[in-house]
């Protein structure tokens, strides 16, 4: 019998996968092109299952060996995410604002707030620390009590002091080092415990470093990473989150979800995408209007994914 969420989604995960043949779900503009074992069109691409870094081309986040980065020094990248062109991505003039396109100030609005309250979000996060948190896995890296003993980079911890963040939560505090150390993970924590920031800063941190090829194709965005949410309202608040997190790193983030006219989205996305925020629906439309390719995803962020399991979003 199930004893916790996690067996309960993996219950009901065994129970859908034995009731319907399996079958991977392939998107029209995939459909009869070579399989993700075989070499993808462009040279330089060494392909998300890549083994070795030796691959041409891909200096990516594999570094040591693993699909996500460690802490390196260059923070170089030859991707542009379709929109423009990127240097050295860590500085705050590397942002994606240096072409025809300015990046807006996603603080703006919070200045204006500063001067009723100066606490970020009124929530009590002293009182967490007697939360106690629990861990599973081998080797599991060790949690960090300071966002600056990780190292996220320069524009990012810049980011972190206008959020106003004094000290992670609990979930940032053992999180952000486990997917920094290329781990898989998956976290459990109450509303408003920050898991928005604990897996945007690895995945941001991890683009700013990493080394990608070219897009292939023009006019369909190649996003880095894609974070799945099952709602629009969700997927808004990660892509705002996201946008201060990200803001002046040349890491830059769209968000698509249904209900909504889809121009405006694809527009934003052929300016350019290096992490795409969605909700399932809208992606699957996206896939197969063949405006979105997920060939060159790292990293791969599910939201509430127990709800949208709920929801029946289990074959997208
Ligand atoms: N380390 C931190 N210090 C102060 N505020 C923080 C910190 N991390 C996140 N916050 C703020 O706490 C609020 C809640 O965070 P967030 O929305 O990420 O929580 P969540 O766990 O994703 O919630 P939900 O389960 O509702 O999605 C946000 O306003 C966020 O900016």
């Amino acid at each position: 019998m199930p004893t916790s969420w996690a067996d309960s989604v993996s219950a009901a995960d065994n129970l859908a996968s034995a009731a319907r043949p399996k079958s991977s779900y392939v998107p029209p503009h995939l459909r009869n092109r070579p399989t993700s074992t075989d070499p993808p069109p462009q040279a330089s691409y060494a392909g998300p299952a890549a083994s070795s870094q030796e691959q041409s081309g891909y200096g990516g986040p594999n570094v040591g060996g693993n699909r996500w980065s460690g802490p390196r020094n260059d923070f170089r990248s030859g991707y542009s995410g379709g929109g423009g062109r990127v240097g050295g991505w860590n500085n705050r003039t590397g942002g994606w604002d240096r072409g025809r396109e300015r990046e807006a100030n996603p603080f703006v609005d919070d200045d204006v707030e500063s001067f009723v309250e100066t606490e970020n979000s009124g929530i009590n996060f002293d009182a967490y620390e007697d939360i106690p948190v629990e861990t599973s896995g081998e080797n599991v890296p060790p949690p960090v009590n300071t966002f600056l003993e990780i190292d996220l980079g320069e524009a990012v911890n810049q980011n972190i002091r206008r959020c106003k963040y004094v000290k992670p939560t609990p979930v940032q505090r053992h999180a952000i080092p486990i997917a920094l150390a290329g781990r898989d993970l998956m976290a459990c924590a109450q509303t408003g415990s920050g898991k928005t920031a604990a897996f945007c800063f690895p995945i941001i941190s991890g683009i700013m470093r990493g080394q990608f090829p070219r897009p292939p194709r023009p006019r369909v965005a190649f996003p880095l990473a894609l974070i799945l949410s099952p709602t629009r309202e969700l997927s808004c608040q990660i892509h705002d989150e996201a946008k201060k997190f990200a803001y002046q790193t040349g890491v830059r983030v769209v968000v698509a979800y249904g209900g909504a006219p889809i121009n405006q989205q694809l527009r934003e996305l052929e300016r350019g995408v290096h992490i795409l925020v969605a909700t399932p629906g809208r992606l699957v439309d996206l896939l197969e209007r063949a405006r979105v390719s997920l060939q060159m995803i790292r990293y791969l962020a599910l939201d509430e994914a127990d709800r949208m399991l709920d929801m029946g979003f289990e074959p997208q």
